[in-house]
């Protein structure tokens, strides 16, 4: 049966993840970039289709943000002292990130460009 003070308490277990996440430096500076460009859409004008697109690529990019500083966490209670497996772990982590952040920044220019030239 669905235990509702379960679902309650796992809830709040993930509010504070996303709590503590916001302490991190990257973390934050992904919510000013998701600020300024939700001010640019309002102002620039978007359709609900680019409005989608743009809530997707903000969610999914703060959502490995949050996952790439598990990982860390992670590896920092696993591996305290300097081991290669932790290097990879932490940099394949950086890595995805990294990806990710390239892909947002052509899918933000595909969408604004055209309306700005
Ligand atoms: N235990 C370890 N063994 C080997 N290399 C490590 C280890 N911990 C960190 N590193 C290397 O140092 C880099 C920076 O590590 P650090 O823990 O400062 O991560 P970070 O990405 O700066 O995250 P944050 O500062 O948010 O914790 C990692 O990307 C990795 O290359």
């Amino acid at each position: 049966m669905f235990d509702m003070r379960k679902f309650f308490r796992s809830f709040t277990f993930a509010i504070t993840g996303v709590r503590s996440a916001m302490q991190e430096q990257n973390f934050r500076s992904h919510l000013l970039s998701a600020m300024i460009v939700i001010i640019a859409g309002y102002f620039t004008g978007l359709s609900r289709v680019e409005w989608l697109i743009i809530i997707i690529v903000i969610a999914l990019m703060f959502a490995l943000e949050m996952v790439n500083t598990a990982i860390e966490r992670v590896v920092d209670l696993a591996s305290p002292t300097i081991h290669p497996l932790a290097k990879q772990a932490k940099d394949i982590a950086a890595g995805a990130v990294l990806v990710f952040a390239l892909a947002s920044a052509i899918i933000g220019l595909l969408i604004f460009l055209p309306k700005w030239l």
